[in-house]
This record gives C-alpha cells, structure tokens and sequence, in this order.
C-alpha cells in the first residue's frame, strides 16, 4: 500500500456503537498541535500527514476514543503517537503546578504484540518527544526465560535504567511518563512491585496497537489484565491492519463510543467485513509479484545466487527463509561468494535482533535473511489450535515460533526495501501478505518474488495468489543462462553440511549473546554507531577466494557488457569501502582503543546508508519495473 493510494476514507461505522469520525485535516501545521509536538514531527521528518494520520489525529484530538483501521506501511504508529503526546502536554499544562515530573505514575500506555516492535514505537515516541523537556519514554522489556525472581530484579534494572529525564520514582522502581510494552511485560513490571496496579492509576491514555494480533495469537489475557490497571477514564486508541473479529472482541473491552477511521484502498470495497481484502488489493496497487517455477529445491540456490550475482536484485532484500537452519544454510551458502547477508531469527537476544534491524534500515548492509519459523513448523490452522479456550497459547514452542514469526515480520518497519524474496513460501495468504508488506512502505514501489520448486509448490503460489487476492506473475528464466553457474553452486552446497549449519547457529547465538551484554552501554552512548557490530560478517574464516568473482566466460553471453560494469563497480565500491574502513581505523587508532568495546571496528558511514539505501531501494512509483526488463 502506498500512501498515495489510499483512498481518503473514513468508513461507516463497522459496528452500531461506532461513529465516523471528523474532518481529515491534510496539514500537520492545520491541527493545533503544541509547537513542541510539530517540532517532534519534524524531527521525524515528516512534511505532510498520510490519509490515516489526516484522519486518526483529529479524531483523538476531538477526546474521543478512536478504533484506526489502516493498512500496512500507511503511517499508523504516528497516528496515535502524535496525538498521544499533544494530549499528555495538554493535559499537563492545564493541572496546576503539581505537574506531571513530580507524580509517581503512568501517564500513557502503549500495548504491542512484540518485543521488536515496542522498540520500534519507543523510538518513534522518543524522537517526537525529543523537544519536549520532562517528558519521558521507556520501552519495558520483559526478561525472557529466567526464574521470576531474577526476572524481577531485572525489570528493576531495566526500569531504572532505560529512564532519562525527570523520571517519577516509586517502591525502587522508576517509571516514565510513557510506557511502551507488550500486555505480558506490562503485567511482569506490575507485579514485580507492591501495588503494582497503582502504577498505572494515572493513566490518561491508552493504546492498543496491531490489535488484531493480541487475541488471534493468545496474548487475550495479559491484555486485559494490563487493560484492567487503567482507569476507565483513560481515553483510549485501538490500531489494527484489519478488521475482524478479534478486534471487535476487543473494541467492547478498550473502547467507549469510539470514533472510527478506517482507510480503504482505492480499489476496495468499502465494507468492514472486507478489510483484509482492502488491504490486500492495497498491496496489489503497490508491489509487483512475480514467482519464478523451477525443477528442484536446490535450483532455488542457483536462482538465487545468480540474481543477486548478475545484479538482477539489487537495493535493499528481505529474504523470508522457512526455518532457523534453512536461513543458517543460505547464509552459509551465500558466504562462499562472499556475498554477505545477517540472519533475523527468535533465538537472538532481542538487543541483537534490534540493532540487526537498525543495521538493515541504515544500509550497514543490504541482505537480511529472516527466518520465519512458523512456517517452518506448523500451518496457520495448527498455530491456532494450539491456543486454548480462552486464547491461550498451549506449547512454549509455539510461543517461540510466534515470537520470531510475528516480530520479525508484523508490525517492523524495514525501510527502502526493494525486494522481498520468498525463497520458502509462506504457509498461507495472511502470511503472503504480511511478508509483503514489508516492502512498498511509506509510499514507495516494491516487488515480491517468490521461488517455487517443483508443481507441489507452483500449485501453492496459485493458492496464495488466490488468498491473498494479489496477481503473481510468472517470471520466465531462460535457464540456460545460468546453467554455467551450476556446478559452482552445487559444489558450494555441498560444502554446506547440516555439522556446519548447526555450529554456525550455536557459535552465532554464543557471539549474540555475549555482543548484547558486552554492547549495551556502548550502544546507549553511541547510538548511530551502526557498523560497530557487523551482524553480516561471514560465519566461516576459510572461504575460497576465486568465488567472490564471477569469471567472463561463466556470465551469460548477452549481459557479459552490464554485468562487468555492475561487477568493477562493486568492486570499486569495495575499494571505497575498504578505503573507508582503513581510514576509520587510522583515526580510531589516534583517538585510543578504549572507546569501542568490539575492538578495531569501523565506524559507521553515513553516506554510505544514505547513498545506498536511497537511492536504489524500493523507488516511488512510476520507476520501470526491474524484474521485467531484465532478460535473463
Ligand atoms: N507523514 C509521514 N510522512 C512521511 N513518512 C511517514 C509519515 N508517517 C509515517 N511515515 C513512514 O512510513 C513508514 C511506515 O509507517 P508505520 O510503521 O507507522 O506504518 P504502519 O501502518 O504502522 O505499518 P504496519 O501495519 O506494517 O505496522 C515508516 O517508515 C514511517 O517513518
């Protein structure tokens, strides 16, 4: 979906206790908000509000509670944020000298479906709040698996520490002004204290975002109890990229009277009963979809290193991997050519997972392959009927998978992404979807391309079409083209064995966990430090070196002229590059070795992020379409 494309749409109301909303308001400087607030917006660098932000902010400024509907990438995290902190500055300038810096409480509570995601959201409300003296913002994080004891004091720590400004101290305990969180998290800060529900009594307003995900994937519960710690005067905002049933649910729960603005793509229907489908044809107007048919599984490894090789995907690339090996295997695979690439996967501890995700949307590098686990383990039907009654997830496995699954792809915000490649296929249409939806973000072009081995597979990608109401167009491969790259490839794979891909994980999750610890407060005093950490660096000490390259006579006949421009380009990019990191080291050498604690790493280059990520990454639309001019 791209913010253009949206049509400019506050629906009827989907259910009869809902009223449409007022006006949209098309300029932020239009919106009466504190100055403080628009100078937040421009730190953001937002210009213009999209269709859902022209349309959410006036309502929830209007005092109303307000159920958003809007499709992915379309600008919905903004939409509540701005509001939100326009209305705790209100509601603090009219209280008398008492003031919000002094009182022990909560006053606005963000609920999210994931770890990675309440990253991102305190992000954006620490920029926005950025001009704003006192105000304060703390992600909670809850820490997974240790005992409740060590869990407590834990979230002590994280309390206290991840807290700047004039914090509100109670029972040892320091909160912000700001809490973003899962339901689960929330929950665990309040109990770790004494009348841990106190916490939350001052609570002016509230958000439920992704709200779609907090039933259907069994986090109902801790939903509502961390609901039930909030005043019913708290003024309240339910986010959602559908409308279903899940999320009427819940409406009944946070919601009273709302307003309701749900943005439709052109080319939807205009019923709530038809969201999924609107964001569905959302994405159809956006992004391109191709699928390309092969003859075996491990042909996926040959089209794969030969598109990326020959330069036929280029810009940022999300790769959707079914499985944690399966991605350790590509990487491993990739590595050989000496194309780098970093893994996304549940097993990393989640300041790792952030700061792969930050290096990704700042072009540190450029190939991110995101193991999708669900996918691996279990159809969506099976994932929920592993949730009881109630909606309560059963196995502490699906819970892994949800994580991975769901954080890595719903809700994140990878940016400029040019291509998402489903080396696996995803396991339905919802999913074919949501992996899409990381690319065309933010009003930009992107395209999807899926591999599809064998007819099991191509009979699934007319499925997955057909679910996800898109057209997947087949991309013909003059596979004799790349044949010559065959035996290359197939020996590289078998150099990949299953005692490598399981030591790669181990050694990879050991490194994580020690670079998490050890970086921590590096990385809060040199936040944009970005290449400090390299989550791409190859696996394997001992590559072949003749690899990286690709000999004349291997190149296809009619691109042997563009592919060895492409090619000494790359290597001229190199250059720079290595270039750059000597002269980093240099400087860094002057400066004393104390200050990065992973010793010897350059810094990050910032035009580097810029020219790369902006340039070649998914273009706005009109650009001509990659794939299809590429005759390979
Ligand atoms: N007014 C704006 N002008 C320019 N860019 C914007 C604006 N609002 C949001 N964006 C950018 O659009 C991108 C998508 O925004 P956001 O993550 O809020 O989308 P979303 O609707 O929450 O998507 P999802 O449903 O996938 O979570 C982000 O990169 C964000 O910075």
């Amino acid at each position: 979906m791209t913010m253009a494309q949206t049509a400019a749409a506050v629906a009827a109301a989907p259910a009869a206790a809902v009223a449409a909303a007022p006006e949209a308001v098309h300029q932020f400087n239009a919106m009466l908000l504190d100055a403080r607030v628009q100078r937040g917006i421009r730190v953001l660098g937002f210009e213009t509000p999209t269709d859902v932000q022209a349309h959410a902010i006036p309502a929830a400024l209007a005092g109303r509670d307000v159920l958003v509907a809007a499709p992915t990438g379309s600008g919905k995290t903004a939409a509540y944020a701005i509001p939100l902190v326009d209305i705790l500055l209100k509601n603090a300038d009219e209280k008398s000298d008492a003031g919000r810096g002094t009182a022990a409480a909560v006053h606005a509570l963000v609920l999210v479906p994931t770890r990675d995601l309440a990253a991102q959201v305190t992000r954006v409300l620490k920029a926005l709040t950025r001009s704003v003296g006192g105000l304060t913002v703390s992600n909670v994080k809850a820490a997974d698996n240790k005992s409740s004891k060590s869990k407590k004091r834990s979230l002590r720590r994280v309390a206290s520490a991840e807290i700047n400004g004039t914090e509100a101290v109670e029972e040892g305990v320091r909160v912000a002004d700001i809490l973003v969180g899962t339901p689960a998290a929330i929950l665990a800060l309040a109990s770790s204290v004494q009348n841990g529900g106190s916490l939350f009594s001052g609570v002016e307003f509230v958000v439920v975002d992704e709200a779609d995900l907090v039933l259907s994937y069994g986090f109902g519960q801790d939903t509502t109890a961390a609901l039930s710690m909030v005043p019913t005067s708290a003024q309240a905002m339910l986010v959602s990229a559908t409308l279903d049933e899940d999320v009427e649910a819940l409406r009944t729960i946070v919601l009273r009277r709302p307003l309701a603005v749900r943005i439709e793509a052109e080319t939807g229907s205009g019923s709530a009963a038809d969201s999924e489908a609107q964001q569905q044809s959302a994405l159809a107007a956006s992004c391109l979809h191709y699928f390309v048919g092969l003859q075996r599984v491990d042909d996926k490894f040959l089209v794969t290193y030969a598109m990326l090789r020959l330069g036929v995907l280029t810009g940022k690339i999300l790769v959707f991997v079914n499985g944690i090996d399966a991605a350790f295997k590509l990487k491993l695979f990739l590595d050989r050519f000496s194309i780098s690439s970093a893994v996304l996967n549940s097993e990393l501890p989640a300041n790792s997972r952030l700061h792969c995700i930050e290096g990704f949307n700042a072009s540190v590098f450029d190939i991110l392959l995101i193991a999708d686990e669900i996918a691996e383990g279990a159809s969506a039907e099976s994932v929920g009927e592993r949730k009881d009654k109630r909606g309560k997830s059963k196995s502490k496995k699906a819970n892994a998978a949800r994580d991975a699954d769901f954080g890595a792809v719903r809700g994140l915000d990878f940016r400029n992404v040019s291509y998402v490649l489903n080396f696996d296929l995803p396991r339905d249409g919802k999913a074919y979807t949501h992996r899409a939806g990381r690319t065309a973000r933010a009003g930009r072009s992107g395209t999807v391309l899926s591999l599809a081995a064998n007819h099991d597979e191509q009979d699934r990608i007319t499925e997955l079409a057909a679910e996800a109401k898109v057209h997947i167009n087949s991309l013909l491969l003059q596979s004799a083209q790349i044949e010559a790259f065959r035996y290359r490839v197939e020996d590289c794979l078998r150099s990949v064995t299953k005692q490598k891909i399981r030591d790669a994980r181990l050694q990879e999750v050991k490194r994580e966990l020690l670079n998490s610890v050890k970086l921590k407060a590096y990385f809060e005093e040199n936040p944009d430090d970005l290449a400090a950490l390299r989550h791409d660096r190859a696996l394997e000490v001992n590559r072949p070196a003749h690899l990286a390259h690709v000999p004349n006579y291997l190149l296809p006949p009619a691109l042997r002229a563009d592919v060895a421009t492409r090619v000494s380009g790359m290597s001229r990019n190199r250059n720079a590059s290595k270039h750059r990191s000597r002269v980093m080291r240099d400087a860094k050498r002057r400066r004393g070795n104390g200050a990065n604690p992973t010793g010897g790493v350059e810094k990050s280059v910032q035009g580097r992020a810029r020219g790369r990520g902006e340039s070649r990454a998914g273009g706005r639309r009109g650009d001509r379409d990659p794939l299809k001019s590429f005759a390979l």
